[in-house]
């Protein structure tokens, strides 16, 4: 029989990859693979998650506590996608684990101190005789409180972790921490009658005039079936007074869970919907797969306003149909109400959002009715991919190309990778979907690991809108130097006079982008960061946009004392200026990091601009992706080049993504669309292509130079970067680590390319080298650094198919 659990421990360090042994008690019989369970860890209690169980002999193994749970939380498949993510992308399988836990721990745990059993009160006053006094006051408030928590002990004394330490290592004090568990759910008390209404109302007679609480409940009772915990609260009822008349046999009381559900938006209730012919041909595709439960991979190519929720929507309610469940993945929660609000009028209670600012208790909530078969479709962010849905027959990952959908922090996964592995596990379906798929997923598409489905018209036949290239070398040598160009102007003024609405894309924030002494061209830079700072008129302050730090303005450059200090560059103020100089009675908002860091906000501004509140939507990246207004008929796009000239092999993936997707706002509806793009570099192929709205044009040139250089798809990339508080110690230690690497990868077909110093070299006074291996046999390289356990480091990141190699 197996009476031993191996447990995964929830504790985050790296260096612990491995389970430990963990005997079942005989009140704990039930524990099984995928419970979490309450372990003893060191001198501490921690969450644990079983992974296996083990007959073995169980002489000197510690007993699991509790269990967290009375159920698997995970199941097999999750166990096994963790583990293929521990794997592929070099961290713990703890690490992995709790990706699937909401707020990453199903416990809290309270930290606290307590005298010990055989505590010697003569021996400590011996020991801290030569101690600062603080010491003893630390000391006689743990004992004369019996226990005390770290929180109230830190109130004490600003040395309190030391103080403490010192306690533990003399056996002055033990642990005696408190663990609860997160994100119990809340319930309700429910009270009913027991009795008919006509003997409760004589009842209520009967009773003694000064029974007052008494004869009220049963008159509410009478007059509602039922009453809540908040409404007995309304009532000023106590449990005493319900109490008395359950043992009477008046009443009964039940008690429910309630889920938390904070996240409403309005439904748009339901229209009947007549599928365009490239809708029927895609789900025709889709639909006997979802039916046969087997795995496959779909990458739906259809150009903007083509109608791919559509399809998302009803290849989900086959899915349904069949009471297999859903993940619906969208890039960003806060950008993506209207395909929430779709998703919602098409499915109702049925539908789980997951909104980063939901609470780990809301979040346990929702994962918990998924796990109860509640509710059948969960959508969020990448998070939601490790909802633990039991019956998964579909994934959907709207914008596949989407660079949200890579965590910049370990686990570093992609969410397009690791949905393919649990879809197989499961034998579901995925769709991918995007106007602008990512270089790597259409050439897979190509290459027949995914089925390609395109959609290449709009609905309704609407035409794509059309494009004015306006080449701004041409402006400046007619010396124009306004940053909105009289072609882009003219269509503006155009739009407000039909009383049509415009967006207007420009990539920075901020007012200028860098600050300039025109006598000894010093750039105003971060002291923490290898940056240059922003100007930003709100607050008239100068900015990091790495470590957020303000700087106030010099009068005089720092470097050379002269007074000519400029601003350089534009940003979305300084065009929300420029605009309003223009178009005095348009009425302009604008959307960007700076507008919208309250919760919500996105929404807020993108539905008063959807009304018809504001003219002119202006901002960044958000003002390009996912909304769908039909008045909207003209879109600006202020510099096309903003991201082409980052030195970043993805530049002009990057940069073509974005024109196409922000050019695709425009012409949705009964009206035509256009667009003004402009640019220093109307040549290059990403621009001509956006604005030709042609993607195999442009992936056709994009192909072609990936090949040439060796870049994925053709080879995968693993980033190594090091880091250090000091530039000469992370230079000799990222050239150590690069020698290194060479010696372990020979033999394996592999490239070392640098050490380079990150593009941005310091942040938060962090400095940053890099070191890339280009490989088409990941599995060796990967298996060779673990080897060399290169992840327990703490000053080395390792990030497997890095988005960003700069
Ligand atoms: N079969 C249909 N008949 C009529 N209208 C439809 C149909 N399918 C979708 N629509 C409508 O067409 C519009 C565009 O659809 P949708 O937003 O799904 O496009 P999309 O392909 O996701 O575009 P994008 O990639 O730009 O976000 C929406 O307003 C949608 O309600
Ligand atoms: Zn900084």
């Amino acid at each position: 029989m197996s009476n031993i659990a191996q447990v995964i421990v929830n504790i985050p360090t790296r260096s612990i990859d491995k389970p430990f042994s963990y005997l079942i008690p005989p009140h704990l019989q039930g524990v099984d693979v995928g419970w979490r369970v309450l372990v003893p860890f060191g001198n501490r209690k921690v969450e644990g998650f079983v992974i296996a169980l083990a007959a073995e002999r169980p002489e000197g193994l510690k007993t699991i506590l509790d269990v967290l749970d009375t159920y698997a939380w995970f199941n097999t498949n999750m166990i096994e996608t963790a583990k293929w993510l521990s794997t592929y992308y070099l961290c713990s399988l703890g690490e992995a684990l709790r990706l699937f836990v909401p707020g990453q721990s199903g416990i809290r745990t309270q930290k606290a101190y307590k005298a010990p059993d055989e505590a010697d009160f003569e021996q400590a006053a011996v020991i801290l005789e030569n101690k600062p006094v603080e010491y003893s006051t630390v000391l006689s408030y743990i004992y004369n409180q019996g226990s005390a928590t770290l929180t109230e002990l830190v109130k004490l004394s600003e040395n309190t972790n030391t103080i403490l330490k010192f306690f533990l290592q003399h056996k002055l004090i033990v642990h005696s921490d408190t663990v609860n568990k997160r994100g119990k759910s809340n319930t309700t008390t429910i009270v009913n009658l027991a009795v008919g209404r006509e003997v409760a109302a004589l009842t209520e007679q009967q009773l003694p005039k000064t029974c007052l609480a008494q004869r009220r409940l049963l008159h509410a009772l009478i007059d509602n079936n039922e009453l809540t915990t908040a409404q007995l609260r309304d009532l000023n009822i106590t449990p005493s007074t319900i109490k008395k008349l359950a043992s009477q046999g008046l009443i009964t009381i039940r008690t429910t869970q309630v889920f938390r559900n904070s996240y409403d938006t309005l439904c748009k209730s339901a229209t009947k919907i007549t599928l365009t012919e490239e809708q029927e041909h895609a789900l025709k595709a889709i639909i006997p797969l979802i039916c046969a439960q087997a795995h496959k991979s779909f990458l739906l190519h259809g150009v903007t306003g083509s109608g791919k929720t559509q399809v998302y929507i009803n290849a989900v309610a086959e899915a349904r149909r069949l009471n297999r469940q859903a993940i619906v993945l969208v890039p960003e929660i806060a950008l993506t109400s209207q395909i929430i609000a779709r998703f919602q009028a098409a499915f109702g209670n049925d539908i789980v959002v997951m909104h980063s600012k939901l609470s780990v208790g809301e979040r346990h909530d929702a994962w918990r009715r998924l796990q109860l078969g509640q509710a059948g479709i969960v959508i969020g962010a990448r998070s939601a991919l490790f909802a633990p849905v039991n019956n998964l027959g579909i994934i959907i990952i709207d914008e596949e190309h989407e660079f949200t959908y890579k965590q910049e922090e370990s686990p570093r996964y992609h969410a397009r990778e690791v949905a393919l592995i649990r879809a197989k596990l499961a034998g579901a379906v995925v769709i991918l979907g995007s106007a602008t798929p990512a270089v790597e997923t259409y050439y897979q598409a190509l290459n027949g690991k995914h089925t390609l489905l395109p959609m290449r018209k709009r609905i309704d036949n609407v035409p794509m809108p059309a494009v004015t290239v306006v080449d701004m070398r041409q402006e400046l040598a007619q010396r124009r130097r306004s940053v909105i160009s009289p072609p882009l102007q003219e269509m503006l003024a155009e739009t407000l006079a039909n009383k049509e609405q415009a967006v207007i894309l420009l990539n920075r924030r901020g007012y200028s982008t860098f600050v300039l002494c025109r006598e000894c061209g010093h750039v105003l830079k971060c002291r923490h960061c290898d940056i240059s700072l922003v100007y930003h008129t709100s607050g008239n302050t100068l900015r990091c946009h790495y470590c957020q730090e303000r700087h106030s303005i010099p009068d005089t450059c720092p470097e050379c004392g002269s007074r000519y200090i400029r601003y350089f560059g534009t940003g979305t103020q300084k065009v929300e200026e420029s605009l309003n100089l223009l178009f005095p009675t348009a009425k302009i908002i604008r959307m960007d990091q700076d507008t919208t860091s309250r919760k919500m906000a996105h929404d807020k501004i993108l539905s008063a601009f959807a009304n018809g509140s504001y003219d002119i939507l202006l901002g960044t990246q958000m003002v390009a992706k996912g909304h769908d207004i039909s008045n909207v008929t003209a879109v600006g796009i202020i510099s096309a080049d903003t991201a082409l000239n980052l030195p970043d092999f993805r530049a002009a993936e990057k940069t073509f993504a974005l024109l196409t997707q922000a050019a695709g706002r425009a012409g949705r509806g009964a009206k035509a669309g256009r667009v003004v793009m402009q640019t220093y570099n109307p040549e290059h192929y990403a621009v001509q292509a956006g604005a030709a709205h042609n993607y195999q044009e442009f992936f056709e040139s994009e192909i072609t130079f990936r090949r040439q250089l060796n870049y994925p798809p053709f080879t995968h990339l693993l980033k190594i970067t090091v880091q250090a508080n000091d530039e000469t110690i992370v230079h000799r230690n990222a050239n150590l680590l690069a020698s290194e690497l060479a010696q372990i990868l020979t033999g394996v077909d592999s490239s070392i390319v640098g050490p380079f110093p990150a593009s941005i070299n310091k942040i938060k006074d962090i400095f940053r080298v890099n070191i890339l291996i280009k490989t088409t046999d990941l599995p060796n390289v990967t298996l060779k650094l673990t080897d060399v356990d290169i992840i327990s480091r703490k000053d080395i990141i390792v990030d497997v198919d890095p988005i960003n190699v700069l």
